[in-house]
């Protein structure tokens, strides 16, 4: 199947500083792809070039799709209200206003924000306004959506409810990528990764390929409860010795590792 994004030797400069230094990476249809990095990695620099933000630049980019795209900076309208917010960026995107009307309902819905409909954008709660904003960039049923930090801002609920909601745009076959520097918010959800450090891209793949099997264990030792994370082959060692004294048990791939490594 022909990728979604096809991204080789991209390079970036901004004056005599290169950003990005010869990137490559693919997308495919129905994954959650994540671009991984410190601040200053290049990620949203990246993300910029695919959604045609940032024109000029060195390599070859493809994208087989419509975009949706939630930027970093976010910014909405401030005195207008969330229902007008989300016509205006339907009629801009070219959809019809009863598809923009249904769609508007089925996202207000989907994020439990439908009480907030008529409210202006600056009486809603940081987190609020950051779930509208995510909505402008579904809204036009794209089949590519481009979240840049998409889980930053928001509260334990929140980011489960988001999770859930990437989940299920991939369970539709969309193709998502999202960048972030929290590596515990994507361990979990990216299907693979690009890993940035300061333009360069040191590892590509799917998480269990680049990151080390560790295991979290909890057992007692005469007694006294030891909680340990270890490499996963020494954990297992500890698992056939002492079965009975188990309380927990759990694998754990540490990208934390391989981001303090580099
Ligand atoms: N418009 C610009 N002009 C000059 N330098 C820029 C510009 N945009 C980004 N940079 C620089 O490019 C580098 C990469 O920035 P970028 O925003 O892509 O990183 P990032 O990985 O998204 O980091 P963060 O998580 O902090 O946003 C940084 O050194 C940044 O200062």
């Amino acid at each position: 199947m022909k990728p979604k994004i096809v991204v080789k030797n991209l390079t970036k400069y901004f004056g005599d500083k290169k950003v990005l230094d010869e990137i490559s990476f693919e997308v495919y249809e129905g994954e959650i792809f994540g671009l991984l990095g410190h601040n200053g990695a290049g990620k949203t620099t990246t993300l910029r070039i695919l959604t045609g933000i940032i024109e000029e630049y060195t390599g070859y980019v493809e994208i087989n799709g419509k975009i949706g795209y939630l930027p970093e900076e976010r910014g909405l309208y401030r005195d207008e209200k969330v229902v007008d917010v989300l016509k205006f960026f339907g009629e801009l995107a070219g959809m019809e206003r009863g598809e923009i009307a249904k769609s508007i309902d089925y996202w207000l819905n989907k994020l439990k924000i439908s009480n907030y409909k008529n409210s202006k954008i600056k009486e809603l709660s940081k987190g609020n306004q950051q779930k509208v904003q995510f909505i402008v960039s579904v809204i036009h049923n794209p089949d590519i959506v481009i979240l840049d930090e998409p889980f930053s801002g928001l509260d334990v609920v929140n980011v489960k409810l988001l999770r859930d909601i990437i989940f299920e745009l991939k369970n539709e076959g969309k193709t998502v990528i999202l960048s972030t520097h929290q590596l515990e918010k994507i361990e979990k959800l990216c299907d693979r990764v690009l890993i940035l450090k300061k333009g360069k891209a040191v590892h590509y793949g799917k998480i269990e390929n680049i990151c080390r099997k560790m295991a979290y264990i909890e057992y007692l030792d005469n007694g006294k409860l030891i909680k340990k994370e270890m490499p996963y082959e020494d954990a297992i060692l500890i698992l056939k010795e002492k079965s009975e004294d188990i309380v927990k048990f759990e694998v754990r791939y540490s990208l934390e590792e391989i981001f303090l490594d580099e």
